[in-house]
């Protein structure tokens, strides 16, 4: 239903994606991860058809996405500098979208608005920066479009209304199954109710899987400095700690791991514990070096 196949876009030489490629055939709730510039926004912007690939294609409904009316009329994008008429009420643009999109659940628009205490009398230009956010939201769970792109939906909000919000989009879309991508820097917070992951990074697809897989494939673990160095020696290392007292700690991958077939009594002299799908993202992207105690290294 979705594809990307070897996207790439430049702005004036500055890579904004490199080869992204992935596709989601069925209805999905997908976190959509990665670093500040890694390229989340330009691929939503694209899926969105509102950017002409340097190289590659984002499909939609089979459809080159770029400034097709079909694709447009599927796909509902909101994010924190979308344009709006500035003059105009909430109920005016809540019916300038229900005019849109065929599918637009006015009176879920409606009570949505109510529930947050949202006039929708007011300019949308008078909201805080949290409602504003809310306000997006409501457009694009009411749009009920077969892809909907949330781009960092709870800028601004503070967390009881980001936590109302999950709940929202879970409900919505256990209503109405469809693709809901969601970019975050709140992985920890969205865990729950996401199925997949798309972990951007460079503007390439690093990993895309479950969340399951997310929360086992890498694994920490702990033992004297002697035995994890003879580890080391064979498997990839993600970060390395030591804490003193003996104790060294390392972040491997799970299939290393298992494929080093460790003997008992060195499995008895380790501990090996999970590592959260957020915590993996660190270890994932982390800039190689001292980190940031480096920059203070006179
Ligand atoms: N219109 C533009 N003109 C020039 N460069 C751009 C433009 N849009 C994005 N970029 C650059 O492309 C890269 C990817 O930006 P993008 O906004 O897609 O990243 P992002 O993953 O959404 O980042 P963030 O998490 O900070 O929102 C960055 O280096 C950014 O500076």
């Amino acid at each position: 239903m979705i594809r990307c196949e070897e996207l790439t876009k430049y702005f004036n030489g500055t890579q904004a994606l490199n080869g992204c490629s992935f596709e989601i055939l069925e209805p999905t709730l997908t976190g959509v991860i990665g670093v500040n510039g890694a390229g989340k926004t330009t691929l939503f912007k694209s899926l969105a058809g509102f950017l002409k690939p340097t190289r590659g294609e984002a499909y939609v409904l089979e459809e080159p996405a770029f400034q097709n009316i079909v694709a447009a009329q599927n796909v509902m994008l909101i994010e924190e500098g979308m344009a709006f008429y500035t003059t105009a009420s909430l109920y005016e643009l809540m019916e300038s979208y229900r005019r849109f999109y065929q599918n637009f659940d006015q009176s879920l628009a409606i009570k949505m608005t109510e529930y947050f205490h949202l006039s929708d009398k007011k300019k949308y230009s008078d909201l805080s920066k949290g409602m504003k956010s809310t306000f997006r939201l409501i457009l694009a769970l009411s749009a009920r479009a077969p892809l909907t792109l949330l781009d960092e939906p709870t800028t601004g909000m503070d967390p009881g209304v980001r936590k109302e919000l999950y709940e929202l989009i879970l409900k919505d879309y256990i209503k109405v199954p469809r693709i809901i991508l969601i970019s975050s820097h709140y992985l920890g917070e969205m865990e729950e109710l996401l199925d997949s992951i798309l972990f951007i990074h460079e503007g390439k697809v690093l990993k895309h899987d479950n969340v399951e897989e997310f929360q086992t494939f890498l694994k920490g673990v702990q033992g004297p400095p002697e035995l994890i160095e003879s580890l080391e020696k064979n498997i990839k290392i993600y970060d390395r700690k030591d804490f003193g007292e003996g104790i060294r700690r390392i972040i491997v991958e799970s299939k290393d791991l298992e494929s080093l077939s460790l003997e008992e009594d060195e499995m008895n002299n380790l501990t090996v514990k999970g590592i959260s799908p957020e915590d993996a993202f660190v270890y994932l992207t982390q800039r190689k070096g001292g980190g940031i105690d480096e920059l203070y290294h006179s």
